[in-house]
């Protein structure tokens, strides 16, 4: 089939590559040109893993394609993809500047039928707008599916191509059938396509992301918790994750949940209600915990050193929002930095791809090392920010020796208890006891 995808962020490269991967000849546009023109030389802007592979034998058998025309675009493809940025407005809500624009334009541009299929996270209502705007000025039939896209940074080429499940919102039968098709591919494993309506289909997204979210919060306020009545948070999350009703997975605490989309969507989504004279009171408590969570670790970094942290130095261990990817998007590191820097402290931060990206934000108020133990050298603690594997088992050794002190506030919960404190380490981590020194 000919797809076009407008914009080629994370979901649109995504979209587009594996589309391609499965026959289909796909053209995707975007208004950035050097980007466009990184992509037509076949770069991969952006760090995902198994990505690069399928996108240069893609871009190889002249399956997969790049232009900045959205006329070209519109001509080219039979179904057309927004996936577009819909950011977080001043007021807390989707922004969806980009998406009405762009269906403003499309509404000028199209001469034939065309799906139009929205893969942005957009609120409840947005396909009736956009099928409204495209109206103005379309002079052929055109249909509008709500395909809302699950896929997770970092794995996001096997949550496309082996998804538990698509949603399709979509209240035309020719569309649907259509859609049925493109994806059949991707459903041999016996995943369900699930069809409804575009509006379940848009807060079906929202739901989602903020259930997880919540999940996620709730795990964290256990954990803090856990510290105050001596509990052990590990232990807790083994015991209640056991139970099939409530799942293992997303119950890891940390220093609370970043990214391009958890932060957005559920604040999104907590307007959404608002503007419906709905009060979603949970969804204001998850926004309350983790914009607390996220500088959970300042307080007792500050307290051991007795609230003067001026000349001090801290090495980070990670900076992207979670392991596997180089996005910093409200990533807890860049709070703790923040923090850190305004309280006179100096950083040498170490992540293995997202560095570039932090150099963008804080240029030379951050000192970049080549490698994990660079970091440690002379600095009076380490913070770790992110799990990344190789920060999993550290040479301790060497890390005593690199440290001016043995001390080590961990945000993501890497280290055995028993184990930190055979190897004569202060160490906080999150839901458990203190090791002391
Ligand atoms: N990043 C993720 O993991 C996921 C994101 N989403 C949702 O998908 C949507 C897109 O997200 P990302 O891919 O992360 O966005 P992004 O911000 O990484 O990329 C958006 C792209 O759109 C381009 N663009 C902006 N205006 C344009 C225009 N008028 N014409 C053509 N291109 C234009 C930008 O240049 C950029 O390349 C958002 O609604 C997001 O919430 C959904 C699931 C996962
Ligand atoms: O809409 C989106 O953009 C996507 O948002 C999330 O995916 P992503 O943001 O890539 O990352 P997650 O793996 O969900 O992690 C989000 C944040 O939660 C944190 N997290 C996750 C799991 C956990 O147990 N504990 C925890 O603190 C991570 O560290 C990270 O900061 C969802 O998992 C995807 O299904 C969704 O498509």
């Amino acid at each position: 089939m000919k797809i076009s995808v407008i914009g080629t962020g994370y979901v649109g490269l995504v979209t587009g590559t594996c589309l391609a991967e499965t026959g289909n000849e796909v053209l995707c546009v975007d208004i950035d040109e050097n980007k466009v023109k990184k992509l037509q030389k076949g770069e991969v802007p952006i760090y995902e893993p198994h990505l690069d592979v399928l996108f240069e034998r893609n871009i190889k058998a002249n399956r997969l394609n790049f232009t900045t025309s959205l006329k070209e675009g519109l001509e080219h493809g039979d179904i057309i993809f927004l996936a577009l940025p819909t950011p977080e407005d001043e007021d807390g809500s989707a922004d969806l500047k980009y998406v009405l624009g762009v269906s403003d334009d499309i509404g000028k541009l199209i001469e034939s039928y065309k799906v139009i299929v929205d893969k942005s996270t957009v609120p409840v209502g947005t396909a009736d707008k956009v099928k409204e705007v495209i109206s103005k000025n379309a002079k052929v039939d055109f249909d509008i599916v709500s395909n809302p896209e699950f896929l997770r940074e970092g794995f996001a080429v096997d949550d496309f191509l082996k998804p538990e499940r698509i949603v399709i919102g979509s209240s035309s039968e020719r569309a649907t059938e259509l859609m049925m098709k493109l994806y059949k591919p991707f459903v041999r494993s016996g995943n369900p396509i699930i069809v409804m309506d575009e509006k379940s289909a848009e807060l079906t997204k929202y739901a989602a992301n903020a259930f997880l979210a919540t999940k996620i919060t709730f795990m964290n306020e256990i954990a803090n918790f856990c510290e105050i009545v001596g509990a052990d948070v590990d232990k807790v999350r083994a015991g209640m994750g056991t139970d099939s009703r409530i799942g293992k997975r997303f119950l890891f605490p940390g220093i609370g949940y970043g990214g391009s989309c958890f932060p957005k969507d559920v604040k999104a989504l907590y307007k959404s209600g608002k503007d419906s004279n709905y009060d979603f009171g949970i969804l204001n408590a998850v926004i309350k915990v983790n914009d607390f969570q996220k500088k959970i670790l300042i307080p007792r970094i500050k307290a051991f050193f007795n609230n003067d942290l001026k000349g001090k130095t801290f090495a980070i261990w990670g900076l992207a929002f979670k392991p596997e990817t180089d996005d910093i998007r409200e990533a807890p590191a860049l709070y703790i930095i923040n923090e850190l820097l305004q309280l006179g402290a100096s950083i040498k931060a170490f992540d293995p791809e997202a560095m570039p990206n932090v150099k963008k934000e804080f240029g030379d108020k951050v000192e970049y090392t080549l490698n994990k133990d660079d970091a440690t050298i002379s600095a009076d603690a380490l913070i770790i920010c992110t799990e990344w594997s190789m920060f999993r088992t550290p040479n301790f050794e060497k890390l005593r020796s690199n440290l001016k002190h043995p001390v080590i506030f961990d945000g993501r919960n890497l280290y055995d208890l028993e184990e930190i404190k055979s190897e004569g380490f202060y160490y906080s981590s999150i839901g458990r006891k203190t090791v002391e020194l």
